[in-house]
């Protein structure tokens, strides 16, 4: 029996007339590096946001294991980066509580915590810059910075090496690893070089979800979609690393 954080059970979703995710399933284990992959418009960022509770299923259940707490990268294109904030103040945002925002002052074991947290990713210096004059890999790190500021035991990120190069997103990535020794990490990517490299576990979505176990036997909840799997193309090339296929991944 595995230990689980995250269950994801039978959910639908709709914005409006819109599916985005049908009849979705999904276990996701503790300490788990687990790599979402699927088309675009395949109901990803849904996916997360379903487990965030930022979005309603329709029908269907999440279940976070209790007394678990999650943290969220959102895509850094929707990140506003015309708001006049520093870098410290958006990395304090993760520590306000919404309804008590407007009346809140940090105190100083949250300042602590969040310069903590920017050592650790190496952007201290930055503290005090305005985000509005940031490059696209320090926002990025910035932003991880204000998920870790509470100290999650899951880590979310959506499509975090989108603005990164080479360099900046093996050293994220390097960073991200080293957390997962604590921490699960669940990343949305389109990007081969993480799966191949990072992730031990793989999900596809593509309104369902299906994944693919040790045996290599598939789990489907529409066995048409797994023709379009990109998960089978790479197996059948031989290019997908066989680490992913039977490493940790499984469900009982
Ligand atoms: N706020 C919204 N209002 C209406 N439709 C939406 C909204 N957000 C997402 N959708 C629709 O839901 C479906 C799933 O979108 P989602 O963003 O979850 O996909 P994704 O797999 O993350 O895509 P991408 O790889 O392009 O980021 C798409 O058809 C999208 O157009």
């Amino acid at each position: 029996m595995y230990d689980y954080d995250i269950e994801v059970k039978n959910v639908d979703v709709y914005y409006g007339d819109v599916c985005a995710l049908e009849k979705a399933s999904l276990k996701i284990r503790n300490k788990s590096f687990l790599g979402i992959i699927g088309p675009n418009g395949g109901g990803k960022s849904t996916l997360l946001k379903v487990i965030l509770h930022l979005k309603k299923p329709r029908s269907g259940e999440v279940k976070i294991k209790e007394g678990l707490t999650l943290g969220y990268v959102p895509q850094f294109a929707l990140f506003d980066r015309s708001f006049p904030i520093s870098v410290e103040d958006v990395v304090l945002m993760g520590k306000l509580d919404h309804k008590l925002a407007p009346f809140r002052k940090y105190n100083p074991g949250d300042i602590k915590k969040a310069e903590e947290i920017l050592a650790r990713i190496g952007i201290e210096d930055l503290r005090k810059r305005q985000i509005g004059e940031l490059s696209g890999g320090q926002l990025q790190k910035v932003l991880i910075a204000r998920a870790l500021v509470t100290d999650p035991d899951v880590l979310l990120l959506d499509e975090p090496s989108s603005s990164l190069d080479a360099a900046t997103k093996d050293e994220m990535f390097e960073f991200l690893k080293e957390l997962n020794k604590e921490k699960t990490i669940i990343v949305v990517t389109h990007d081969m070089e993480i799966i191949f490299n990072y992730i031990d576990s793989i999900a596809c979505v593509n309104k369902s979800i299906h994944y693919h176990d040790e045996d290599k036997a598939i789990r489907v909840e529409n066995i048409e979609d797994v023709f379009g799997c990109p998960i089978n193309v790479l197996l059948q090339t031989g290019t997908l690393n066989k680490r992913v296929i039977d490493g940790r991944y499984g469900n009982d």
